[in-house]
């Protein structure tokens, strides 16, 4: 699987051109996608092109290998946004958040000009929540409340726990997150917004028609779908 997340990593970089602001995704295909970008703008091969992180991971990649990088305040425009993806269905609709990073992902993503999304095989689904729960983040004190309401449709949640800290993961903007697994997701794009209107969620880890290319690394090679 590595191998085939390095090789979509370096098909992405076709992608790039200079004086592009490009947004970095959060993930272990995204860290590749960083190195080999990192070695393009230091060989000179790139000029002015600046990241815009998605998390805390993404900025200290970039500054491990030499990606100028600036918040999103500071552009005007994103051209394109490269990330991984938990789970890809026949529509391209995605499944994100396994890295906790969800929500900045969302809202560069949601703007970027070109959506890329760079997986292996094994993230090909039919229908999104097959293999992965959809995470999402939720402000702490209404995490209990959340999870209740979310057994009305028909899903059980846990809080995600810390492994390398005692209690729960606590994201980057303070919040508690539910991985949520539902019975069957028929309409990505319903279940998002509905998820999104309880009170006290913050973000969900559904991304609905948002995703424009998505590389993926097969043994075959990298092959391209578009919507
Ligand atoms: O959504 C994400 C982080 O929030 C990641 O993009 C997703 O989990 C894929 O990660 P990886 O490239 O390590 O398989």
């Amino acid at each position: 699987m590595k191998e085939l997340k390095r090789a979509v990593a370096k098909e992405a970089l076709k992608f790039i051109e200079d004086d592009m602001i490009v947004s970095l995704g959060t993930g272990s295909t995204t860290a590749y996608f960083l190195e080999y970008l990192g070695k393009l703008i230091m060989e000179e091969e790139l000029e002015d092109v600046y990241g815009v992180p998605t998390s805390y991971q993404a900025r200290l990649l970039a500054l491990e290998y030499g990606v100028p990088v600036v918040g999103l305040d500071e552009v005007d425009a994103i051209d394109i946004a490269v990330d991984g993806a938990d789970e890809v269905d026949l529509n391209l609709n995605l499944i994100k958040g396994r890295g906790a990073a969800l929500t900045m992902e969302k809202i560069v993503e949601y703007r970027a000009g070109t959506f890329l999304v760079l997986v292996d095989e094994s993230k090909l689904v039919e229908r999104l929540g097959q293999k992965m729960p959809v995470p999402i983040e939720v402000i702490p004190a209404a995490w209990r409340a959340i999870k209740e309401e979310l057994e009305v449709f028909n899903a059980t949640a846990e809080l995600r726990m810390a492994s390398k800290k005692d209690g729960p993961v606590v994201t980057e903007n303070g919040n508690f997150l539910l991985d949520a697994r539902f019975h069957r997701i028929d309409d990505p794009l319903d279940l998002e917004i509905e998820l999104n209107n309880i009170p006290g969620v913050v973000e969900n880890g559904i991304f609905a028609d948002i995703a424009d290319i998505v590389l993926v690394g097969t043994r075959e090679g990298v092959k391209r779908l578009e919507r």
